[in-house]
């Protein structure tokens, strides 16, 4: 379904090009919830918004492929990208305000999306709006269409974006950080109703987050990235339990401490990413990492296999696994 080959992304709107996403492959099946985990900065929201060409076009090159249900995302334009925006696929957000216009009511904004981009008359469109407000769970969706954005909770708002961003019947759902801003209580809920949704609708489904106890509870493979590059890809459970990049060992030794509850925010790392108008010829996790060799700064670091679905971009992964056969 999302087929990413050696994505790159570079803004060149200020004095040096920033290179936010640096050869990022990645697939994401029918059906399957991947999460990009990193520190801020880390490129993962950049991807995101490639996949829905969102970045300001004269500023940004971007190069690779980047093909989303048989669509060469980077070439489209015009009539094409505003059928795929919507029809293809569609975005949640961590602000659902983003999204949602203010001076509409949210059924106005859902219908007006249905008549555009699937020709529905107004009855059909508030037909399916009300149908679509009952499969996000909305209570009272009749009176609640009629809202405004502003009179809703942050939980019930959520579910309206996500009302809005499954409209048009889209393939790939992306979701950047969509429960961050939410309690602990209304989180998990909108988690179990994106992870519900996904799997009813056969949703391709990435998920930008910096909580891995939200990526464990609802994603089936894990993509790590580290300075615009994805430095470990695994299922779940090959990362959780045996990761093998220095940098997410990093992320997840505090584990023990609770790092994998749900509202554990990633925990920080001593020292910065590196400048992404200077990336380093080599790793640019190595002024970091404690196992950095010659080797590790003068060219990137391969993918090692570790099995069909986990791999990851480090030259000592075995001093590194042996690195977290130590207790914490
Ligand atoms: N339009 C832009 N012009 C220039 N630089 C940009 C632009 N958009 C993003 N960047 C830079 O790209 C880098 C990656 O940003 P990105 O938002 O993808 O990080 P992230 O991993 O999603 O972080 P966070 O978790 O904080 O959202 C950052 O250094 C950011 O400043």
């Amino acid at each position: 379904m999302v087929h990413l080959r050696d994505l790159t992304v570079t803004f060149t709107g200020g004095s040096k090009p920033v290179r936010a996403v640096s050869g990022v492959s990645l697939d994401v099946r029918r059906g399957e919830t991947v999460a990009l985990i990193g520190e801020s900065g880390s490129g993962k929201s950049v991807t995101m918004r490639t996949l829905l060409r969102l970045h300001p076009e004269r500023r940004t090159q971007m190069g690779g492929t980047a093909r989303v249900a048989g669509r060469d995302v980077l070439a489209l334009s015009g009539r094409a990208l505003a059928d795929y925006r919507g029809k293809v696929a569609s975005m949640i957000f961590q602000e659902p305000l983003l999204a949602l216009d203010p001076v509409y009511t949210v059924g106005a904004q859902i219908v007006e999306s249905l008549r555009r981009h699937e020709g529905l008359d107004r009855a059909a469109a508030h037909q399916r709006a009300l149908a679509l407000f009952e499969r996000v769970r909305i209570p009272s969706p009749e009176r609640r269409l009629a809202a405004y954005p502003h009179e809703m909770s942050g939980g019930m708002r959520q579910r309206a974006m996500i009302a809005l961003a499954l409209a048009c019947s889209p393939q790939l759902l992306l979701a950047d950080e969509p429960t961050t801003a939410l309690d602990a209580t209304v989180q998990i809920q909108i988690l179990l109703l994106l992870r519900e949704l996904q799997r009813d609708l056969g949703l391709a489904c990435i998920f930008v987050t910096h909580d891995i106890g939200a990526a464990v509870e609802v994603a089936d493979r894990m993509a790590v990235m580290y300075a615009g590059r994805i430095v470990e890809e695994g299922t779940v459970r090959e990362l959780i339990h045996t990761p093998r990049h220095p940098y997410t060992i990093a992320l997840l030794q505090s584990r023990a401490h609770g790092a994998m509850a749900r509202g554990t925010p990633l925990p920080t790392i001593a020292g910065s990413p590196p400048d992404l108008a200077a990336l380093p010829p080599g790793c640019a996790f190595a002024a970091r990492c404690a196992l950095a060799s010659d080797a590790c700064r003068a060219a990137q670091p391969m993918a090692v296999q570790f099995s069909p679905t986990h791999q990851a971009r480090c030259i000592h992964t075995e001093q590194a696994a042996a690195m977290l056969a130590v207790p914490a």
